[in-house]
């Protein structure tokens, strides 16, 4: 798949503080991209950077293979629709209205407009002020607003952010929806769980550093569950089992990060050693464990 955004070493700096460093990003077109990370971690200023809403202090940006400078920018952002921190619109005017003014501003016709409202799910509300909407029929508004314009790409700043589980469930189905049509989109957020089930590639950022990009099982095969060794005799099998890193945890020893070979090494040696084992397993590990031992370890 061709990439449609790409960076590189993107960084931004605030006085002395780095807030994104050195960012390689590569958004496949026509996926989904789930852009993850803890508060802070850079996401909103790197996609500030990518719509040229925010300066980089260094690196570049490229949408479908072009640079993004001076001269590329207007061309380059009639490709994109975004949706960055709170819902726009006017509250005081109703869906429709607030859809016309885009009309306007961007020309479109009345087809395009009907389209990006249905697409949304927002037909049977279109004829109430916003300040009536939901949180949730506000970013879907939003969304629409960003999408009547029909471009190549959107880029949605945590969009479920303060959504109901159903708002959720309704925002992770109008993104896929989206793909459908060929468009591709990136959506940022702090739950993995957001966008896990959406996201054909994660990206995962912590401290404004790229800790993770690639697919779902790409990033559950980098994390080797730990080994659990259930055993008559914990404190000596955690003696002997010292050198693999083994730590003793309720009763079990625990010993993370070993692969096949050392895990036969380590049973062959505490079989050796006359310890009586009765269970040696692996600890099963959900993509969101593996998604908090990347950040933590990134916050230490
Ligand atoms: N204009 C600014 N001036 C100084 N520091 C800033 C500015 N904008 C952002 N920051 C800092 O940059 C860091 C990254 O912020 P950013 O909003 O990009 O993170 P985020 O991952 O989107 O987090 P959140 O999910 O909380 O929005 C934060 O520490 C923030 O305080």
């Amino acid at each position: 798949m061709s990439a449609l955004i790409t960076t590189h070493g993107l960084t931004k700096r605030y006085g002395g503080r780095t807030v994104v460093d050195g960012l390689d990003l590569r958004v496949p077109e026509g996926c989904v991209y789930g852009f993850l990370g803890p508060n802070g971690a850079g996401k909103t200023t790197t996609m500030k950077m990518l719509l040229s809403l925010v300066r980089p202090t260094s690196g570049e940006v490229r949408i479908a293979g072009r640079r993004m400078d001076r001269s590329t920018r207007r061309g380059l952002l009639s490709e994109i629709g975004s949706l960055i921190e709170s819902p726009p619109g006017y509250g005081h005017l109703t869906g429709a209205e607030n859809m016309r003014l885009v009309q306007r501003l961007l020309r479109l016709d009345d087809g395009q407009v009907a389209r990006a409202v249905r697409t949304a799910r927002l037909q049977d509300h279109i004829d109430r002020p916003v300040r009536t909407y939901s949180l949730g029929m506000k970013q879907r508004l939003g969304i629409a607003m960003a999408l009547a314009g029909e471009p190549r790409l959107l880029v949605l700043d945590e969009p479920a952010n303060g959504l109901d589980p159903a708002g959720i469930d309704e925002m992770r189905r109008l993104i896929r929806r989206l793909t459908g049509d060929g468009t591709t989109v990136m959506v940022s957020s702090h739950l993995l769980d957001e966008v896990d089930r959406t996201a054909d590639v994660l990206g995962i950022l912590g401290g404004g550093r790229m800790l993770f990009q690639g697919t779902r099982e790409e990033l559950f095969a980098r994390s080797v569950p730990d080994v659990l060794v259930d055993t008559f005799e914990p404190e000596r099998a955690a003696a002997l089992a010292g050198a693999w890193g083994a730590v003793l945890d309720a009763g079990t020893v625990r010993v993370p990060g070993l692969g096949e070979r050392e895990t036969a090494r380590l049973v062959a040696r505490l079989v050796q050693e006359g310890v009586d084992l009765h269970g040696v397993r692996r600890e099963t590990r959900s993509l969101e464990d593996v998604f908090m031992d990347l950040t933590r370890e990134e916050a230490l």
